[in-house]
């Protein structure tokens, strides 16, 4: 059966009429103009490597040029939920999955704790997008516009009709490289922008702090560093008030009117966030309740007890990963979607490695051994899923109710070693 979603375009009519065979033939012999993007009207769009090839195709999205840093993804469904994620600021995402833009893009509603149901922040968050094949028609019951109507009013680029599997052979060869998109016919010759080298954090965290299910009885504390936001409606959602700080806030100051802390995911290399870092390790020293990181709230905490971080060659965006729970023996699959890693072997030794990614045997997250700090580098939030590790966020609300409940709370996730970190010791 078909899913729900599935329309077969201008043809439905026609083709309902005919034999399987016919059928086959008529979508075979249908101009790729007809069933797909429309390339006729659309404009030139290249897409060039910084000292790589370049691809000629078509513009579907904004009449402008962009640079970025080029990053792939293998997810196959979620483009709404990855472009507006504010982890891919910054960067040139190219879907491998072929077909991108059938189920079109949904509009902004709120849910009853006015997070935005089906995008993860106000806006597209990625420089520009590659495909190889934009659908111009689309179908699903939360559509309300096409990927290029959204791209073109957002102001965001777009190529189509590129050869990605050139593209993502090259860049999984070469690395993440920095990329151009230049619309039209005429030459680009500005600068490639890397941004890399950019404090990105400063762009997407919240100007002011904001608070989300208002008068619970469980407080969270959320350092926006770009925060998702189904990562804030899994906090709320399980019943917690979420307080929502910007990114270089002294958390170290207010955390004691908080019963747990969390650090969000964010663009960019962690290395420029040494405010944050700074503050997580002053918040460390006085705070003993729970605290939580995703992604780059992963990074900063490993930063900020002293690991270090590395660039991975070109990193991991999909959202099937397996990641094997080192203390459990389970593995997960899970969402991913960044360009750096904690180095494992850095971890002070009161940390332990939490989950190892079983593709690339990198780390995917830490625990501390006595007190309720962990933290991964994927995304149990999921959005786009999967859900498997959705359990995390249950773990965190369990040590908020235990360290609540107990003053010499122990984390259950530590090992034959004494217990020396209480609420009541630090
Ligand atoms: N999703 C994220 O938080 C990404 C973290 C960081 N910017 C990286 O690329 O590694």
């Amino acid at each position: 059966m078909l899913p729900r979603f599935y329309r077969p375009f201008s043809l439905k009519a026609s083709i309902s009429q005919t034999s399987s065979l016919s059928r086959k033939l008529a979508f075979a012999s249908t101009p790729l103009t007809v069933r797909c993007f429309g390339s006729v009207s659309l404009p030139k769009a290249t897409f060039t490597l910084k000292d790589g090839p370049v691809y000629t195709g078509k513009s579907f999205g904004a009449d402008s040029n962009i640079s970025g840093e080029a990053v792939f993804t293998t997810s196959l469904v979620g483009y709404p939920e990855s472009m507006t994620d504010p982890s891919y600021r910054g960067q040139i995402l190219v879907f491998t999955q072929p077909l991108i833009g059938n189920y079109g893009v949904p509009s902004n509603v709120r849910d009853e704790y006015n997070l935005l149901r089906y995008f993860e922040s106000p806006k597209i968050q990625c420089s520009g997008i590659v495909v190889s094949d934009f659908a111009a028609e689309y179908s699903h019951w939360t559509a309300v516009e096409s990927l290029g109507e959204w791209c073109k009013r957002e102001g965001v680029s777009a190529v189509t009709g590129v050869d990605t599997r050139a593209i993502v052979t090259y860049l999984r060869e070469q690395g993440s490289s920095l990329a151009k998109i230049t619309v039209g016919e005429k030459e680009d010759n500005s600068e490639f922008i890397d941004p890399g080298k950019v404090h990105m954090v400063s762009q997407v965290s919240t100007p002011e702090p904001y608070t989300i299910n208002p008068g619970q009885d469980i407080k969270i504390a959320v350092l926006d560093c770009g925060v998702k936001e189904n990562i804030i409606r899994c906090l709320v959602s399980r019943g917690a008030t979420a307080t929502v700080f910007p990114h270089n806030f002294p958390i170290q100051e207010v955390a004691s009117q908080f019963d747990g802390i969390f650090i969000s995911n964010g663009p960019g290399d962690p290395i420029h966030c040494s405010e944050t870092v700074y503050n997580l390790k002053q918040t460390m020293d006085t705070f003993a309740g729970p605290i939580f990181g995703i992604c780059l709230g992963h990074q900063l905490l490993a930063l900020a007890v002293g690991a270090q971080t590395i660039k991975l060659k070109y990193g991991n965006r999909a959202h099937n990963i397996p990641t094997l729970d080192v203390t459990t023996g389970q593995c997960h699959i899970t969402s991913q979607n960044h360009g750096y890693a904690v180095d494992a072997s850095t971890l002070p030794s009161d940390f332990a490695e939490f989950f190892v990614n079983l593709n690339d045997r990198s780390n995917e997250g830490m625990y501390h051994k006595y007190r309720p700090i962990f933290s991964t580098q994927f995304h149990p939030e999921a959005k786009g899923g999967p859900l498997d590790s959705s359990f995390l966020f249950d773990k965190f609300l369990e040590d908020i109710k235990k360290y609540k409940a107990e003053s010499n709370y122990v984390n259950v996730g530590a090992v034959a070693e004494p217990a020396v970190a209480s609420a009541s010791s630090l």
